[in-house]
């Protein structure tokens, strides 16, 4: 059995990944935490998570959990500076990480980078395998389209969601970017006012926010008397979980590194 950390377990995926967890054969629950001043610490993690008694008490503190639970991996989908602090404490201690956070700055991508030069972390925007066969098959679509084609990225999520655009949206436009050979610099985040005629270089990411929606990608490839427009919709977290999951047992164990999901799905990097 690998034993399995998870950090912010009230949140939407922190309560997933732990009925996930619970319901594994393989991964069992050796932690959990939430932040600082929650009034989920000290309850017990199942009811935290809304589930029934699982007989381990939420912490506020994952150095002291990682100590006490001689634990193998933490799966951690809490914010991108939970996830910093998270990995150094990983680091310090040797043990593996899967990161689902989103909203990472340049910087703060580059503090996790730090700490996976001594453990192994699997970085993933969208731990759902179906998106990564969407991200993978939108590189391919702008390799073959090639210029031709105006390129816009679409988003959709619920009300609570913190950050914008998300971070598949933003991985989706890294992709196409690098596909076509365009740079950050050719991402446009919002169009309005006197816009003129759009840039043949450009690729836009626009963002929409609203009641529950679970999150939705769709790239779009505007040509002359034609589009195709490729899309993922999540109707539930638990595509998200499963993908975590299956990305935890694979990081166990691996040396350290900064891994995504392509890794664990053995597809090409793209990027
Ligand atoms: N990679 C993927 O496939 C997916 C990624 N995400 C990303 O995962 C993150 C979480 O999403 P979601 O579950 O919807 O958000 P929620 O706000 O529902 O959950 C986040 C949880 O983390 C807790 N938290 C914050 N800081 C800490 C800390 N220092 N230690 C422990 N717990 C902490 C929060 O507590 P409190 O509420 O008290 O602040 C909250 O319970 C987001 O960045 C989101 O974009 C989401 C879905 C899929
Ligand atoms: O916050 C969410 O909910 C989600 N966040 C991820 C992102 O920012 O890409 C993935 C997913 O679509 C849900």
């Amino acid at each position: 059995m690998i034993r399995t950390v998870i950090t912010g377990v009230s949140g939407r995926m922190g309560s997933t990944l732990l009925r996930l967890v619970r319901d594994s054969k393989d991964l069992e629950l050796a932690g959990a935490t939430s932040r600082k001043g929650s009034a989920s610490v000290g309850q017990d993690a199942g009811q935290a998570a809304r589930l029934e008694t699982l007989g381990v008490s939420v912490n506020d503190d994952l150095g002291r959990v990682l100590d006490a639970s001689r634990a193998q991996v933490v799966i951690d989908f809490t914010s991108a500076e939970a996830s910093v602090a998270h990995a150094r404490q990983c680091a310090e201690r040797g043990v593996a990480m899967v990161i689902g956070s989103t909203g990472f700055t340049p910087e703060s991508r580059a503090e996790v980078a730090a700490s996976a030069r001594s453990i192994p972390v699997v970085l993933a925007p969208n731990t759902s395998v179906g998106v990564n066969v969407v991200i993978r098959m939108a590189a391919e679509l702008a390799r073959v389209l090639g210029e031709g084609y105006d390129v816009d990225v679409l988003e959709a999520h619920h009300r609570m969601k913190k950050d914008a655009p998300s971070g598949t949206a933003l991985k989706l436009a890294e992709v196409l970017a690098s596909a076509l050979g365009r740079g950050q610099e050719d991402l446009t985040f919002a169009r309005h006012g006197q816009i003129g005629a759009r840039p043949k270089q450009e690729i836009g990411v626009q963002t929409l926010r609203g009641g529950d929606v679970v999150g939705e990608h769709t790239v779009y490839f505007f040509g002359e008397g034609e589009r195709i427009e490729l899309t993922h919709r999540a109707t539930s977290r638990d595509q998200f979980g499963l993908g975590a999951l299956r990305a935890a047992r694979w990081v166990t164990g691996r040396a350290p590194g900064l891994y995504d999901m392509a890794d664990v799905l053995g597809f090409q990097r793209t990027p």
